[in-house]
């Protein structure tokens, strides 16, 4: 395939709830969505996750805008490309920007998945037709107000939950939801707040049976995250601190954490994000699937990863409903049971829905 046309629109979308973590809320989603058409007339969409402001890693929507246009889509465009997996190649002069890379690798997956007639999942090499999902929860007003919150979750039939933690607001808070939920699948995620000097805390924690403490000390660690998961027994998930094959690598190889959560964006894309789920599977280490607040075509690519075999504990790929009045794609994305169906049809298994699309762009430019 040659990418002749690309345009990227600055997506604004309203969420029915905001998400609270320990640096601020969203209540409303920004984002990027690619749109790239090959020579033959074939259209592959791909999202850029990263947030406006920096506080999960890095990148933003500016600066993944910023590389697509004065690197990335340079580089692609009247290219020939004869398979998804070359895109890491072409862009390996540029360090990082993985959210950047990965919009538009994620184009072409699409693109590559509708031409060789399969769905992206098996073009993958996913054979699950359903998946496991489960929810992440915002920090909430009050503990009362979080029991309830995961309790409407476990009803929706969710297959595990997981809450943010922050110093002030972590023993105490786990302590209430297991005297009231006390064989709920549950899990806390840090987002690096913590370093080894909380060690008393962290050691707390492994009281209550999660199923693992997501990314707990700096996003750029793997070393002191090794010292931990030496001293408490819950799997510790890293997260931030993967961002390639070769950090995944060294963490596995320092017993640096039990489990990783693979997201599409912050690894650079779908090959990097199977080449990292082959490794850990070669290892033994489980993985599941992170999300990012994804809109429809994002949700989409990660349905299709999550195919793979060592998926093996649930994402945070919610239904289109839980976060959207209405998602850009058709049909929506639906959980039913805690389970989605992976699609079989050809691409990504969804339709772009245009007028949706359209409604929500605040500006486009076309390359
Ligand atoms: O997409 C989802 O539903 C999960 C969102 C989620 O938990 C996160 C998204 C982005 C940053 C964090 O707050 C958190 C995470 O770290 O996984
Ligand atoms: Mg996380």
């Amino acid at each position: 395939m040659k990418l002749e046309q690309i345009t990227v629109r600055h997506m604004k979308m309203p969420m029915k709830s905001p998400f609270t973590t320990s640096f601020g809320t969203i209540d409303e989603k920004e984002f990027l969505l690619i749109e790239a058409i090959d020579q033959s007339g074939t259209v592959g969409w791909g999202e850029a996750v990263a947030f406006v402001a920096p506080w999960y890693t890095e990148e933003t929507l500016k600066t993944t805008w910023h590389m697509l246009e004065d690197f990335l889509i340079p580089i692609l465009l009247h290219k020939e490309v004869g398979h998804p997996d070359e895109v890491s190649a072409l862009f390996s002069s540029i360090r990082r920007n993985g959210m950047a890379k990965s919009s538009i690798e994620g184009a072409i997956w699409d693109i590559y998945a509708q031409q060789t007639k399969q769905s992206l999942a098996k073009a993958l090499g996913g054979h699950k037709e359903q998946i496991e999902v489960g929810v992440s929860v915002g920090i909430q007003s009050s503990t009362e107000a979080l029991i309830k919150l995961l309790k409407s979750h476990v009803n929706k039939g969710y297959k595990r939950v997981k809450v943010k933690i922050k110093p002030g607001h972590d023993v105490e808070v786990i302590r209430a939801i297991r005297a009231e939920m006390p064989d709920l699948p549950l899990m806390v995620d840090a987002n690096s707040a913590y370093t080894l000097n909380d060690m008393d805390v962290l050691q707390q924690l492994d009281a209550f049976n999660l199923l693992m403490i997501e990314q707990p000390l700096a996003v750029d660690d793997i070393v002191d995250h090794a010292k931990l998961q030496r001293k408490i027994k819950t799997p510790i998930c890293l997260d931030e601190s993967i961002t390639s094959y070769e950090d995944a690598r060294k963490a596995i190889e320092l017993g640096s954490c039990g489990v990783i959560n693979i997201k599409i964006g912050r690894v650079g894309g779908l090959t990097e994000a199977r080449r990292i789920h082959d490794l850990c599977k070669e290892n033994k280490i489980p993985v599941w699937c992170g999300g990012m607040l994804e809109a429809g075509i994002g949700r989409a690519h990660n349905i299709a990863l999550t195919s793979l075999t060592n998926f093996v504990l649930p994402g945070d790929t919610a239904g289109s409903s839980h976060y959207w009045y209405e998602d850009i794609i058709t049909p929506e994305v639906i959980v039913e049971d805690g389970y989605i169906r992976v699609p079989q049809t050809i691409g990504i298994g969804y339709t772009p829905n245009l007028k949706v699309i359209d409604k929500l762009t605040i500006s486009r430019k076309v390359y």
